[in-house]
């Protein structure tokens, strides 16, 4: 079994749970509050800035031109098409792009940027994407079922939502998920490791699939600090969404 298919089957269980959340069938359903879809974009612009910085660190650790050619597209993908993703919930919000972004991450935001941050500290090429993985999978996966369960009708507002990321699923050309362009880096990389060290990246790729399902509930129940009563923060350090 190559270690993608490994990954995959390991993580599924957690997919089918992130099926399930009440964020994605909102989406699915085309109905969510402007609270949950605002605190989402306000976390999802820190988390890929964040993601960005790993992509920029996976380049710069690849030696192969096929993998360099993978991350850049990755990096291109996040700069120029996901800021659209934004843009449809932020419509749907009633509210500007721009006002949400450059405020402080929520609890989850940061755990979930800091467990791929720590492996470009200490881990090598297979560390970083494994961490990194879940993030396109997971996207691909939902967009892929939600256009499967025939939700990307014209009356759901989240339709070009669901399109952009069923289009990374690339259905047309018949691939398995086990082909999307980050699991074929890890396939090219794990010969060269132990069992022992696939544990730890299969554990990090686990992790990271654990911390989606945990964006997700974020945001629809907006999770952020409760600081202890007394407690004064400093201006301009909250987070509008309201
Ligand atoms: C938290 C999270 N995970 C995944 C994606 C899809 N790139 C995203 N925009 N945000």
């Amino acid at each position: 079994m190559s270690f993608s298919t490994e990954l995959i089957e390991a993580g599924t269980p957690i997919l089918d749970h992130i099926m399930e959340h009440p964020f994605v069938k909102g989406i699915g359903a085309g109905q969510l509050s402007k609270e949950a879809l605002m605190f989402y974009v306000t976390q999802d612009f820190n988390y890929l800035n964040e993601f960005l910085h790993a992509d920029a660190v996976a380049l710069l650790k690849s030696t192969s031109r096929e993998d360099m050619q993978i991350i850049d597209n990755q990096l291109d993908f996040l700069l120029s098409s996901e800021s659209e993703a934004h843009k449809n919930f932020c419509e749907v919000a009633g509210t500007s792009y721009k006002s949400l972004q450059g405020q402080p991450m929520a609890p989850t935001t940061k755990l979930y940027t800091n467990h791929m941050l720590e492996t470009l500290k200490a881990g090598d090429l297979i560390d970083i994407i494994a961490a990194m993985t879940p993030c396109p999978w997971t996207y691909a996966e939902i967009g892929k079922k939600l256009v499967e369960q025939g939700k990307n009708t014209p009356d759901n507002v989240f339709t070009p939502w669901i399109e952009l990321y069923a289009d990374t699923a690339d259905e047309d050309s018949g691939e398995t998920p086990e082909q999307l362009p980050l699991f074929e880096i890890l396939d090219r990389e794990a010969p060269k490791y132990s069992r022992q060290r696939l544990n730890q990246a299969k554990r990090s790729f686990l992790e990271s699939c654990e911390f989606e399902w945990d964006f997700w509930e974020q945001a629809y129940y907006q999770k952020d600090w409760q600081f202890l009563p007394g407690v004064k923060l400093p201006v301009g350090t909250t987070v509008k969404t309201k």
